[in-house]
Order: C-alpha cells, then structure tokens, then sequence
C-alpha cells in the first residue's frame, strides 16, 4: 500500500499524526504499508509558492491512496485566487479525477447525547451522502469579479453539469444504495436552476438500469430541513457539489460533531483521497484540542474503498467504537460523566484498542 500523507494546515497535521499512528500499528502488525508525506494548501504554498505544487503532484499521481489533513487558513485569505489553500484542494481533486465523494453520517450509539437531535430522532441513524465532487458551481467557468457593462464590479460564478459527469455520479450512487437499502432521494433545485432540472432528468434516466432501487428527488431546502426534522427517512442521498458540502456539514452534527465525519473521494477505478469532513479548524489549531476520529475513520474507508481491506476497516472502527464506549471524549463531544481527552489523547486511546 503506496499511501500519501498530506497533513496540510490548521489543525490538519494533529490529527492526520494520529491517524498515521494507527497506520503505524497496522504497520507493526504485518501491513505493508508505505508512506510519503507531502504538502498540499497553505503548508505547500509556504514551501513552493504553489497550493498545489509539482512535488506534491509526481507523489499523489503514483500513490494508491491519499490521506489528507484539511487546508485554509485566515493567512492565506487574501492571497491572489489561484494562489489560495482552497485552490490547492480542487485542483487535487480535478487532476486525479476525484469526482465521487463518499460521505457516511453514522451515529455511534455512545454518541446519543451528543447530537443535536433527540436521541429518539437520531437512534440507529446511517445516511451515505454521496457528493459529486469535481463539477458544479466550485469548477465551472466563467468565474470571477470584474466591472460589468453598467459599469459596477460584480462577483459570478457559474453551475455547470455535463450529461457524463451526472450519468457517473448517479451510477455509483445508485450502486451504493442496491448494497444499501435500496432507496436514493436525489437532492436538487430544479424549480429554479436549469442545471439541476438537468440533473434530476439524467438521474430519472439512469435510474431505468436499477428497477430494485427506489428513486425520490427533493429540493436542496427542503432536504436542509428535513435533515433535522427526520433525517432517518434518508439511506443514500446523491448531490452535487455544493449542496453536499453544505448537507454534510449539516448531517455531521446529528452525529454529535463535524470532528465525527469521514469521507472518501474516489475515482473510477476507487484510487481514492481520504479526509475528514471538516475543515482546518483555525480557532483551535496548535492546541492539541482537535477530534482527531473523522480522520482516523477516513482511513477505515481508505482499506475499505481502495484496499478491500474490509477486514482492517472494521478493526479501526470497531477501535473507535471501543475509545467511545470506554468515555473518552474530545472536547467537541464531550458530555459530564465522560473523560475528556486531547487530540493526541484520543490517538494512545485508539492505538491501544486497536491491540
Ligand atoms: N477539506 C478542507 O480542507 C476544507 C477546508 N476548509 C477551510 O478551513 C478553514 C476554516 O473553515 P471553517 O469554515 O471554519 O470550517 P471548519 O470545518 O474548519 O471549522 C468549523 C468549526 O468546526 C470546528 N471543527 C472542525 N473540525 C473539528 C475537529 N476535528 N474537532 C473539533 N472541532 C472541529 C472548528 O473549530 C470550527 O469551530 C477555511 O480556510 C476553509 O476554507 C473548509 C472546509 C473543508
Ligand atoms: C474548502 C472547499 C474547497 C471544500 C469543502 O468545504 C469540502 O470539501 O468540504
Ligand atoms: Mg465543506
């Protein structure tokens, strides 16, 4: 296993250390991994001048897998576009055809009282958000700020799908759900955008090869609120680009945090990059406060997508479940009667049940 470790900024490199420390013991255990760490985002730009530099690319296009931290960070905000952390991240994504997000909101039940929900709303809750991750709004083009003919400035971007790009995503979507429950609600705003009334119409279409799946569509607002009314009603939901990345920060939390959620962005072939959910944490960077358990989860869904190692991704999950159920808690979801931990805390916690 040729994995590539891409800490990253913010918080990134403290919890991306902790989930190569699980990679280590796996290591010590008789996998055979090996690692490169590169940079990618701000920790790249500072070395090269580049988010998404050469040295970076000739690494990640031979690896089998990326593990990546997050990047950003407010130093970087007002660096010229191209320049931005965030830059670095899409271009990641696009050059090595990312475009299938997986991203699993799972309640573990050690989390109940954590979630925003009541438990009884969220018992038993296991969403898969599948996200299309390298067209839409963030890629297509024209895009930018200029001075329009009535001669003021104006921001534009624009939403853009091509007919392939919709007929991969809603594929692997509904090959997800037929292992599932075999129900996808596709997610759009097809009353107003024209993009996504042509999303909904090749998705319709796509949906003639999986008879056993049950199809539903709903607006992007509505599925916002019913996320938290009853977010249960949901097995598989497949997006686009922005209205995922704002879904699944919304889903994260009936799962007690955004440090709780994984993911896994695939390519055609499951050659896949590996990251939590959620950002770089600014305001708690360098503290050693961060969760550190949506990365170590990416990395379950790392043996399990890329490897078919299913066998090694239930061991660290259940490693996770095992640190919960013995109440250690970082401070993200952190309830009295737990015992709450540091970022590196939770990482002795995990490597000592993955024993
Ligand atoms: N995939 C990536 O690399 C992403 C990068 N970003 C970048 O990250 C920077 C910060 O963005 P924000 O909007 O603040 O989102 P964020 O996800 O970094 O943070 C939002 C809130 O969640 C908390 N949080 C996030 N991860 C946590 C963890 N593991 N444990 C405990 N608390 C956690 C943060 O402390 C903050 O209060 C920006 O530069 C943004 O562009 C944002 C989202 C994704
Ligand atoms: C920072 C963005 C490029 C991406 C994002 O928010 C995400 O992928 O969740
Ligand atoms: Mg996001």
């Amino acid at each position: 296993m040729k994995i590539a470790i891409l800490p990253g900024d913010g918080i990134g490199p403290e919890i991306v250390a902790q989930a190569v420390r699980v990679l280590e013991k796996l290591k010590a255990d008789g996998l055979a991994v090996e690692t490169v760490t590169v940079p990618l985002g701000g920790a790249a730009y500072d070395q090269y001048g580049e988010p998404y530099p050469e040295a970076t690319r000739d690494v990640v296009r031979t690896a089998d897998a990326i593990l990546l931290g997050a990047v950003g960070g407010p130093q970087y905000d007002t660096l010229p576009r191209d320049k931005r952390p965030e830059r670095g991240l899409l271009a990641i994504r696009k050059d090595l055809g990312l475009f299938g997000n997986l991203r699993p909101a799972m309640l573990y039940p050690e989390l109940a009282g954590a979630s925003t929900l009541k438990p009884e709303v969220v018992a038993g809750l296991d969403i898969m958000i599948v996200r299309e991750l390298t067209g839409d709004i963030y890629f297509g083009q024209p895009r930018g700020i200029h001075v329009n003919d009535a001669g003021e400035r104006e921001g534009f971007n624009t939403m853009r799908y091509s007919e392939s790009e919709i007929r991969r995503i809603a594929k692997v979507a509904f090959e997800i759900a037929q292992k599932r429950n075999k129900k996808l609600c596709s997610v759009d705003k097809a009353n107003v955008l024209e993009c996504t009334e042509f999303w909904k119409e090749i998705v319709i279409d796509v949906a003639k090869q999986y008879p056993d799946v049950e199809l539903s569509h709903m607006y992007v607002d509505n599925a916002a609120m019913q996320l938290v009314r009853n977010p249960k009603q949901f097995d598989v939901i497949v997006t686009g680009n922005i209205f995922g990345d704002i879904l699944s920060d919304e889903a994260s939390m009936l799962t007690g945090s955004i440090g709780m959620l994984p993911s896994a962005s695939l390519d055609a072939n499951n050659k896949g990059l590996y990251e939590p959910c959620h950002g770089s944490a600014p305001d708690i960077a360098g503290k050693n406060v961060a969760n550190p358990l949506a990365t170590i989860l990416s990395l379950a869904m790392m043996m399990r997508y890329t490897f078919a190692r299913e066998d090694i991704a239930k061991r660290i999950e259940t490693a996770v479940q095992t640190v919960l159920r013995q109440g250690y808690r970082t401070a993200d979801i952190y309830e009295a009667g737990t015992q709450k931990v540091s970022c590196s805390g939770m990482g002795d916690a995990v490597v000592a049940a993955l024993a």
